[in-house]
């Protein structure tokens, strides 16, 4: 990185040779001025990205990173880390300041949630849903009501929840069977979800339900429900998973019984209903690029204290680096984290929500990366590492989920094979069978 001062005052070029370059592209005066006024701003820009990460960093190291160990013990939703993000202002990143928010993109967000994970997950995936997910839709489809209750909600500290998977529906997330009922001026949602993160302790939820009009089908849209207000009572919080990892945030079952939902809380998909799945996903590509950053500050993490334990660590006489099968590991950690990193910054660096198949390279790559970069970690500390004295050790298994979660590996790689042969490979039998009738 260019530091301000370098790239901006220091004359690259002696004013001889200036002369002879601007004679040659014929570089006026005007056009040379435009050009500095594009390097300045992208020097400003890129220094703004760096003060962020500074102070997501700050954060991270001095409040999250001491808590981490009994957050994954005692298993407890760490409020007081909503609490610490939202007064840093990483919740609500990416909401528009016209709503009180921090009026960044994706790019922004990514930087801070990879620092944030490198010193606990369970944060970083608070500040993903507190940003992206739930907020991205409601921020891009959502009426002016909506976002304003999104707004307020987030802005106090709430993690909203999205409600996607069902028992039976869940990498076939097409298949799921949550309806809404129309009824007069509003929606009556039954149906049951699960492994919901931040199930009893979300207060904002977005439920993807299959929507009925006189018991025809209409497509799927998502429904805006805010946990404990007067009218929400169809919606309960069923059984919570023992997860392996990241176990400071609930995953539960939610339940939906009669549950009665206003039509204007109705998330009315840009395309119509008969697309509506198709909209939402789009929207849920910045949340799968969020875990992918998750997953990018776990393995940072862990990379970062594998490589001063092995300059700390002595055997034989001689610290563990010396060894070349150490170092090689390192090595190969520190690119896999870069190509890692380098995805997601593809995947965020158009406006608006990151395209499918860059949101499915980057969390597919990562994932598998960080799965990969904290096990040997762990290997490097040896015994030292597999101790729950160890956050490496906490790392691992907080890494696993994300070749599950927002998308398997392996359905993200259908995502990617279909748009590398431009068809479309129908997953269930009777898809096939469709097709070939058409
Ligand atoms: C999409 C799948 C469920 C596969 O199901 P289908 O084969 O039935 O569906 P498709 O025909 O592939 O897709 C239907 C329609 O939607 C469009 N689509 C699909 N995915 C995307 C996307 N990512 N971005 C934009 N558009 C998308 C697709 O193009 C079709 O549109 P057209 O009809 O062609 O116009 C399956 O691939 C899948 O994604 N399964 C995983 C489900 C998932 O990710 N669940 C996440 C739950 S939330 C969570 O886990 C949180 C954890 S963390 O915090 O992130
Ligand atoms: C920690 C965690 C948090 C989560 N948070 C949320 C949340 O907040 N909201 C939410 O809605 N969901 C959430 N999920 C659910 C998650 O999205 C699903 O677990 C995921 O989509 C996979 O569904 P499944 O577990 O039912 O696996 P299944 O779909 O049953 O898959 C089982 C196995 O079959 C493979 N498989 C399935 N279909 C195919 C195929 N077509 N081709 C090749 N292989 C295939 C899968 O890759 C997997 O290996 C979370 C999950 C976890 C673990």
């Amino acid at each position: 990185m260019l530091a301000d001062s370098d790239s901006i005052s220091k004359p690259l070029l002696s004013a001889k040779a200036t002369k002879a370059f601007q004679e040659k592209v014929a570089v006026t005066p005007d056009s040379n001025k435009n050009v500095r006024a594009s390097q300045k701003a992208a020097v400003s820009a890129a220094s703004g990205l760096e003060k962020l990460r500074h102070r997501a960093r700050s954060l991270a190291e001095e409040v999250l990173a001491p808590r981490a160990a009994s957050i994954d013990t005692t298993e407890i939703y760490p409020w007081e880390n909503c609490f610490a993000l939202r007064d840093n202002g990483f919740m609500g990143v990416t909401i528009p300041e016209v709503y009180g928010g921090g009026g960044y993109g994706y790019k922004e967000a990514v930087v801070v949630i990879e620092e944030i994970a490198k010193a606990c997950g369970v944060s970083g995936r608070i500040v993903v849903e507190a940003n992206m997910g739930a907020v991205g839709a409601v921020m891009a489809y959502g009426s002016e009501k909506q976002k304003r209750l999104a707004a307020e909600l987030v802005l106090s500290g709430d993690k909203p929840a999205i409600c996607i998977t069902e028992p039976e529906s869940g990498s076939a997330a097409t298949e799921m069977t949550t309806r809404a009922d129309r009824v007069g001026n509003s929606y009556v949602i039954n149906g049951k979800k699960h492994w919901i993160t931040g199930g009893g302790v979300s207060r904002l939820h977005l439920i993807f339900a299959r929507v009925y009009e006189n018991d025809e089908p209409q497509g799927i849209a998502g429904f805006l429900v805010v946990r404990g207000e007067p009218g929400a009572e169809g919606l309960s919080v069923g059984r919570r998973e023992p997860t392996m990892g990241l176990r400071g945030i609930p995953e539960t079952e939610i339940h939906f019984k009669d549950l009665v939902v206003p039509a204007e809380m109705m998330l009315q998909p840009p395309s119509g209903l008969h697309k509506g799945f198709a909209d939402l996903m789009m929207a849920y590509n910045g949340q799968r690029v969020g875990a992918a950053a998750v997953a990018l500050g776990l393995a940072a993490g862990a990379y970062e204290q594998a490589l001063t334990f092995s300059q700390q660590r002595e055997q034989f006489g001689r610290p563990i680096c010396e060894f070349q099968g150490l170092q090689w590991m390192l090595a190969d950690m520190s690119v896999q984290i870069s190509a890692a990193r380098a995805l997601i910054n593809e995947a965020v660096a158009g406006d608006g929500f990151p395209d499918k198949v860059k949101a499915a390279q980057a969390k597919l790559f990562t994932s598998e990366m960080a799965v990969n970069v904290t096990n040997n970690a762990l290997q490097m500390h040896g015994a030292a590492g597999y101790s729950r004295r160890n956050p490496v050790e906490r790392m691992v298994r907080d890494a696993r989920m994300f070749t599950i979660g927002g998308g398997t590996a392996q359905v993200l790689r259908n995502v990617i094979a279909s748009e590398l042969l431009g068809r479309k490979f129908p997953q269930t039998r009777d898809g096939y069978l469709s097709y070939s009738t058409d």
